[in-house]
């Protein structure tokens, strides 16, 4: 049976993007997933999304990294799905869906989507980098350069090297800009090298920022490979909590296989 296929990025983060209300995609087929996301013999994206029904909210996301496997939260996916189920007519603007890591607020403006992460109480602060879950795992340590740094060689280093061994972690170079605006580039776990950004990553590095004392400002500007971002959050005690995540989500394509 033909299936019909989108394509959405979010500042160039991309995602095979499916609307399965009906159930008919097999989610334990990671080989099929793979292939989808192959940039060569497939469609080609940094992961696969699936937006299901729900039975008190607008609907669910259901999240793959490229390498086939479901992963855990996918903040600018989360960002096109919230654009993807507009287009559908399923919401208006405002929404709250579903995803692996609980319930999302998110509202559509314009050509942007703003949308809410959930809390984040413990960062670990070491002295090369600070470790914390936006959703995602994210290592996040300050670089002078960023320009030439083999981001795929250091990442995947770090990734698959102690403590995160096989369940591993997002990693994610900064450099300060300016005291609200930092530089990011991020070697992504499950796509196993940089993507163009990580939405959970900018929210990491924003919250890690603050927490470091690089800044203390509750409104930060993101440079990505792919774009602009922006975070706002309010610091509580130790951790934060009314996170957002805000940037752009593109159709790019709509295709049958
Ligand atoms: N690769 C991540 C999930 C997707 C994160 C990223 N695409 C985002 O926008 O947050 C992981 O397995 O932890």
């Amino acid at each position: 049976m033909k299936q019909t296929f989108y394509k959405y990025q979010g500042t160039g983060n991309d995602f095979v993007m499916i609307d399965n209300r009906l159930l008919t995609f097999d989610k334990n087929d990671a080989r099929h997933v793979a292939f989808l996301c192959d940039r060569r013999f497939g469609i080609g994206g940094d992961g696969l999304i699936l937006l299901e029904n729900h039975s008190e909210v607008d609907f669910k996301m259901v999240y793959f990294n490229a390498d086939g496997n479901q992963s855990s939260m996918c903040g600018n996916g989360g960002r096109c799905i919230v654009a993807f189920a507009k287009f559908l007519g399923i919401i208006e603007s405002a929404t709250t869906f579903e995803a692996i890591d609980g319930k999302h607020h998110a509202e559509v403006e314009k050509e942007a989507v703003k949308l809410q992460m959930q809390d984040v109480k413990v960062l670990e602060k070491f002295d090369s980098h600070v470790f914390l879950n936006t959703g995602s795992p994210h290592h996040v340590q300050l670089e002078d350069d960023l320009r030439n740094l083999d981001i795929k060689a250091i990442g995947s280093k770090i990734r698959y090297g102690a403590p995160y061994n096989t369940e591993g972690s997002n990693v994610n170079f900064v450099s300060k800009i300016s005291e609200d605006v930092f530089s990011v580039r991020t070697y992504e776990r499950g796509v196993e090298d940089e993507t163009l950004s990580c939405g959970t990553g900018v929210t990491a590095v924003a919250l890690a920022m603050n927490y470091m004392g690089q800044t203390d400002k509750n409104l930060i500007t993101l440079e990505t490979e792919g774009g602009t971002l922006v975070v706002s959050f309010e610091k509580v005690g130790q951790g934060y909590k009314n996170i957002w995540l805000t940037g752009p989500a593109v159709q790019v394509f709509k295709g049958e296989l």
